[in-house]
């Protein structure tokens, strides 16, 4: 018995060190690919790579990226090679690097290398993720229905959500309690994304424990688990597939698709029209034009759910992370934050005090200190392609091979002292009329750049204003 029980420690002893030799071999290999391609990379450690481990992260990924970017430009690198765990990732320094890989040579990097798995996981197939021919013309059907007049008409739905806002913190202020900003504006995310993504009025002031507001918290409150499964499609999509890894929780599913089924049945018995994003997407499901996108079919309830879905994911933490810092910024600045004061009063004097798309688009210092706050504090501190083609980098004898992932560092150009002169300094003079002209392209990109930059910025003349929309 002893000998058979030491026997069987040997051999998984014996087995244990044989995975060990072949998983330090796979590394030791795999840590050398940029050195093979000949490309400058940062020393990876095993097992992470270059970057920290993912599921006890102490900085965020974006600002591991923006040190990475730092310390290379630092060293006069145009591009630098990295790992996630043992996959090459490659990041353009270099101005003109990133211009191509944005924009011009935008070809070779159509995609993002998200996984989603339509089948499994429906509301994961949206256009943040979508791939290739399926993104390009969904894209095109998407942009020009974010018109500038379908905006304004929006802002509508908008200023009802501020009012609702506006009375719950007349309350606050009068019990003279304080607030978790970030969460009070969550809230308004909500209502507003709520009332023109699905059509709801979630007033989550009134409520705060809506069904909307609590399974909206769940969606974007990823576990470790779910982490590490968005992961594993990252790294491995054929694998994630096979195993029909979902990454969206279940009960998220069924509650938006069952929220879009109902408001969808509604609106069409009902022949309801409304200004909103749903009805942008209902006048394309309707309009047999999904019908070229996708060959025969026309847009499905789950399809339509995943649009709303992303305008709802992406929409609501960019934008309240970005009124939260704007808030903190001016509250550290006392003297920005008495100059936008007077001229929200200046401009509402003229306008009866009507809050308004007109009167805040008249809000040019306001417009500075919302540049600034996303130069500083940009919701997506970096862009990710997916290099679909092999690639050669023009001037040198470097070839990006297809599948490579590229992530662009948002938060690296912002910082960039070359590009943003004191870089830490919260300075919104740099965007006023004048100072704005003298912004190179690309050095400034909370919104990304080039065919695949953020939808809600189009078209590109009414950025800004879509973004104060967002604001009130
Ligand atoms: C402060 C507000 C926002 C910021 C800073 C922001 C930023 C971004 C960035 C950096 C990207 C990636 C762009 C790239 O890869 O080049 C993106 C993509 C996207 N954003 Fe936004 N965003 C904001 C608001 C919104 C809103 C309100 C919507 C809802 C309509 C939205 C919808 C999307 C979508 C659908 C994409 C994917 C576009 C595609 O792949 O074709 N975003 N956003």
């Amino acid at each position: 018995m002893a000998i058979t029980s030491s026997t069987l420690y040997t051999d998984f002893l014996a087995i244990f060190v044989a995975l060990a030799i072949c998983v330090f071999t796979y590394f030791k290999w795999t840590f050398k690919y940029w050195e093979r391609r000949n490309v400058p990379y940062i020393k990876p450690n095993f097992p992470s790579g270059t970057m920290q481990n993912p599921l006890w992260p102490t900085v965020s990924l974006g600002r591991t990226f923006g040190k990475q970017y730092k310390e290379s430009k630092e060293k006069g690198l145009k591009h630098v090679g990295l790992f996630t765990f043992s996959m090459p990732n490659y990041m353009p320094i270099d101005l003109e690097y990133v211009k191509n890989v944005v924009a011009c040579d935008f070809n070779y990097f159509i995609d993002r290398g998200v996984y989603y798995n339509e089948k499994h996981d429906p509301l994961s197939a949206h256009l943040f993720s979508l791939k290739g021919t399926k993104w390009r013309n969904l894209r095109a059907k998407l942009t020009p229905t974010f018109t500038s007049g379908k905006m304004k008409m929006m802002f509508r739905l908008v200023l009802e959500c501020g009012k609702h806002m506006t009375y719950a913190m007349d309350e606050i202020c009068r019990k003279q309690v304080s607030l978790d900003i970030k969460d009070w504006l969550g809230g308004f995310g909500t209502d507003v994304i709520g009332s023109c993504a699905f059509g709801i009025d979630c007033n989550s002031f009134k409520d705060p424990n809506s069904d909307f507001r609590i399974v909206s918290k769940r969606a974007l409150d990823q576990t470790n688990w779910e982490i590490a499964k968005i992961f594993l499609g990252f790294v491995h999509e054929k694998l994630a597939r096979k195993l029909a890894i979902c990454t969206t929780p279940t009960e998220v599913t069924k509650f938006f698709l069952k929220i879009m089924e109902e408001t969808v049945r509604y609106r069409e018995k009902n022949n309801i029209m409304r200004n909103d994003f749903l009805q942008i997407l209902l006048e394309l499901k309707n309009s047999n034009e999904m019908k070229e996108v996708k060959g025969s079919q026309n847009f499905t309830i789950e399809e339509l759910t995943a649009q709303a879905f992303i305008f709802f994911l992406a929409g609501y933490k960019t934008s309240s992370t970005t009124m939260s810092f704007c808030l903190y910024e001016m509250a550290e600045h006392q003297d920005i934050q008495e100059k936008v004061r007077k001229e929200i009063e200046t401009v509402l004097e003229t306008y009866d005090g009507e809050v308004c798309y007109d009167s805040i688009k008249e809000m040019k210092y306001l417009r500075q200190v919302i540049d600034e706050t996303l130069r500083k504090h940009p919701p997506l501190e970096y862009l990710l392609r997916t290099c679909v083609k092999d690639y050669k980098v023009p001037g040198t004898d470097v070839t990006i091979e297809k599948g490579t992932a590229v992530s662009v560092s948002i938060y690296g150009l912002h910082y960039d002292p070359e590009y943003h002169s004191d870089p830490e300094k919260f300075d919104p003079e740099r965007f006023s009329e004048e100072n704005k002209r003298k912004i190179k392209p690309f050095i400034y990109m909370p919104f990304g750049e080039g065919p695949r930059m953020c939808i809600g910025t189009f078209p590109s003349k009414s950025r800004y204003n879509f973004i104060f929309f967002l604001q009130f």
